[in-house]
């Protein structure tokens, strides 16, 4: 799925203006990181793409299609498609790992089903399937609360396989995990990329990772893209132009 992002602005309510004429194309099974300092703008726009935040200017386009314009039954396909896994993990910390995985398919079921957990033997399976991917066969029965933040972070994107999804927003995928284990799950995303063509777009302050990861790196800094290219285009210059303000300059 190709996502084209036009002329993007945001302004909240208090009147900070979060992104501005954000313009950029990501053809499918690129591996993107979206890197700039605290306050940049990384996660209203990661927000905007998974559809929890609206933009007040611009166009979203999927595949060709403005959401905006799109019926509901499209546009709930395109957040279908759409997975996110997040720095806190957003398990529920007192039911399996399993249990939490099986929760990808509660848009789907009906009410009974839903309310009752009676997901059936095949998403069972999947679930087993998807935990056995990520290298958490040994704990699905285990509840979350007493796996390590790694591990919970396998679990969640088990999760998010469980919907196929097309594009993986990763919101500060390793933030709270120390950097083997960071370094672990991040090559866990990179295969994910590789062998099932998903897009992964990360929002990540590890530089190091982002560059030896990725595809392209876009750089934003006070709501707008200061810098679209592949890793090897990035220099200390540009770096400094991204991380640096103008009154840290005068400071130094
Ligand atoms: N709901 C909101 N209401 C008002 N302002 C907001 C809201 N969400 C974000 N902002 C502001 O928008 C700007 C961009 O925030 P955003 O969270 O997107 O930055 P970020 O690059 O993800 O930062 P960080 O790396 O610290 O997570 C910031 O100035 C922030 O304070």
């Amino acid at each position: 799925m190709e996502i084209v992002l036009q002329n993007i602005g945001k302004q909240f309510k208090n009147g900070t203006r979060a992104l501005d004429h954000v313009t950029f194309t990501i053809p499918q099974g690129e591996f993107v990181s979206v890197i700039g300092p605290s306050g940049a703008g990384k996660t209203t726009l990661f927000r905007i793409l998974n559809g929890m935040e609206t933009p007040g200017d611009g166009a979203v386009l999927f595949d060709g299609s403005d959401i905006s314009s799109m019926s509901g039954t499209a546009r709930k396909n395109v957040k279908r498609s759409i997975g996110t896994i997040y720095q806190d993990f957003c398990l529920v910390e007192n039911s399996t790992c399993l249990a939490n995985v099986l929760t990808a398919c509660l848009p789907d079921m009906g009410f009974f089903p839903a309310v009752f957990g009676v997901y059936g033997k095949e998403r069972r399976a999947e679930a087993l399937k998807f935990l056995d991917r990520v290298g958490l066969s040994e704990k699905s029965e285990e509840p979350v609360k007493n796996l390590s933040g790694g591990q919970k972070q396998r679990a969640a994107i088990a999760r998010a396989l469980m919907r196929h999804p097309k594009v993986l927003l990763a919101d500060e995928p390793a933030a709270s995990l120390d950097p083997v284990t960071g370094r672990q799950i991040l090559t866990l995303l990179k295969e994910i990329q590789k062998k099932d063509g998903v897009t992964i777009l990360m929002n990540s302050h590890n530089l190091e990772f982002s560059q030896e990861l990725s595809d392209r790196i876009i750089g934003l800094k006070d709501g707008n893209v200061v810098f679209d290219g592949t890793p090897s285009e990035m220099n200390e210059e540009i770096l400094r132009n991204i991380y640096i303000s103008l009154e840290d300059s005068h400071l130094s």
